[in-house]
């Protein structure tokens, strides 16, 4: 399957990225446009053959098959023996979505019309703020989409805690008022360690002022018996299905806190854009199918060229959570080593992920980038407008370093060029080559851009659902299951173990560094 792609590769070793675009309508030919947004990946090696290599691999890998599977319930998931319909949750205008013989739909609208009536409640109740406490992708994703809509914000405050470090709950807590915050337990299993720990010390901490908890906890939880057993009220519990993977639930009732934020109508332009990208995955042609772009480039870079990891840099600050929602989406989903049938995985799994917005990644690590041995493909991802138009100067310079960022990772600096600023900064003979050599930029490094024109809810949407399909068209190719996270179990397990040492317990069973490292704990903590 990936012979063409290897040989595609290979090709395109030492290939000019900037000489690409001596052939004429290169920037568009290598862009998808759809609904305000410009995928650009003209500045990478990709020619046509190559790009031909990977359309024909997504088609030998049943890409299009396993999309259909997907949206119509099959249990993709197979080592959980699920259904993978996170976009049941955004199917707003569409028909009915069956899993084992039910109509999914109706329940999933009925949850949202409950969680609307008790958004407006709280809206217009006496909650000044909102502590969302899970962590994951029962956190990830409502923290990056409450901080992404700002502008929207017309609801409470809204807070996080996610971090089993006390530290995280207690600067939480501290300036709160217990009478009048509203506490989200958000846990898809309401077992998870950290989330049920800072439950615990939110509800102490109300019963310790004298406030009673229960008018003041919700629940959004798969595990309904458990939020009963925890003594949260069915009436302010948001239940959703197993065929909702946690890192793809902030569309439903792990939203709640985005809904409280920017209100239930705004909610709903969030789940619009994403349903308009999960119907433009289904529909559009290959070379117009922005997730099916992206999701190859992404192929291209790691497991085609070997390149190791990618950069997520938003030139949007309102998007600095979106890296770290998108390591989790990424990394949880194509993090493996085995194919879905058990055999070890013959090409690289996915790549790592990480990244700052820009500008700030400018004055901290884009040096590596530029000039660094490891070449970083980079995801730039830019607003044409603000949503202050008092500072468009200040956009237009944010505008202005992004593409300059890309623009100076193709062209680089040569030689000549260095040479010649060093010499009229006043250097010569050896001196001159010595400083001219740190003052050369190798370019030829690739970078796709995604532009949009304004970050509102619905672009926001479209742009979480272009990152979930890309996550699937890479899982797929690679033959990965990307709906599991079998790699997060074992630490949790020897965590569970390692309490009782640090209580005391004998330590003799360790290894010679866990058993230092308990000891030196213990010497501060008695
Ligand atoms: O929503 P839960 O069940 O508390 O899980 C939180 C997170 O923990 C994980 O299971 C990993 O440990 C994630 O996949 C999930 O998003």
């Amino acid at each position: 399957m990936w012979t063409e792609v290897e040989r595609a590769a290979e090709a395109a070793a030492g290939r000019s990225i900037a000489d690409l675009f001596e052939t004429a309508g290169r920037a568009e030919a290598f862009s998808v446009r759809f609904d305000g947004m410009l995928l650009d990946y003209s500045k990478t090696a990709l020619d046509e053959d190559a790009r031909a290599a990977l359309v024909q691999l997504a088609g030998a890998a049943g890409v299009a098959a396993r999309r259909a599977a997907m949206f119509d319930g099959q249990p993709i998931n197979e080592t959980e023996g699920r259904a993978v319909l996170h976009s049941a949750l955004r199917n707003l205008s569409g028909g009915a979505v069956m899993v084992e013989g039910e109509d999914i739909m109706p329940g999933i609208h009925a949850t949202r019309a409950r969680m609307a009536a008790f958004a407006e409640e709280i809206r217009q109740g006496s909650i000044t703020d909102v502590i969302n406490i899970g962590i994951g992708g029962s956190h990830l994703g409502p923290e990056m989409a409450v901080r992404a809509l700002s502008p929207y914000h017309d609801g409470p405050r809204c807070h996080f805690v996610s971090n089993v470090d006390g530290a995280d709950i207690a600067d939480t807590l501290c300036g709160l008022d217990p009478a009048t915050t509203l506490v989200i337990v958000a846990s898809k299993t309401f077992t998870t360690i950290e989330t049920m720990t800072n439950a615990a010390t939110a509800r102490a901490w109300m019963e310790r002022a004298g406030v009673e908890p229960g008018p003041q906890f919700a629940a959004l939880s798969s595990a309904l018996e458990k939020t009963a057993d925890w003594g949260i009220d069915p009436a302010r519990v948001f239940g959703f299905g197993d065929y909702v993977g946690g890192r793809y639930s902030v569309w439903g009732p792990i939203g709640l806190a985005v809904m409280i934020a920017i209100g239930p109508e705004r909610f709903e332009e969030f789940l619009t854009g994403a349903e308009a990208m999960d119907r433009h995955f289904l529909d559009a042609e290959p070379l117009e199918n922005m997730p099916l772009m992206l999701a190859l480039v992404g192929l291209w870079h790691h497991q085609g060229i070997g390149y190791g990891t990618r950069a997520v840099l938003p030139y949007d600050q309102r998007l600095a959570r979106l890296p770290a929602y998108l390591q989790q989406l990424e990394m949880e989903s194509n993090g493996k080593r085995v194919r879905m049938d058990g055999a070890p995985l013959t090409r690289p799994s996915g790549p790592v992920v990480w990244g700052e917005p820009g500008t700030n990644g400018q004055h901290a690590f884009y040096q590596l980038i530029h000039q660094g041995t490891a070449v970083v493909p980079c995801e730039f991802l830019v607003a044409a407008e603000g949503h202050e138009p008092d500072l468009a100067h200040h956009h237009r310079l944010l505008v202005a370093n992004c593409l300059a960022q890309s623009e100076a990772l193709m062209r680089g600096r040569g030689i000549d060029e260095a040479r010649a600023l060093m010499c009229e900064a006043g250097f010569a003979g050896a001196e001159l080559e010595r400083q001219a050599a740190h003052r050369v930029f190798p370019g030829n490094r690739p970078s796709v851009t995604l532009a949009y024109d304004r970050l509102t809810p619905r672009r926001l949407g479209q742009i979480v659902a272009l990152y979930e399909h890309r996550v699937f068209v890479e899982g797929v190719i690679l033959g990965i299951n990307s709906f599991d996270q079998w790699g997060v179990e074992l630490g949790k397990v020897l965590a569970g173990e390692m309490v009782p040492l640090l209580e005391g317990s004998d330590t003799t069973r360790k290894d010679g560094s866990t058993r230092q490292l308990v000891h030196f704990c213990k010497s501060y903590t008695g």
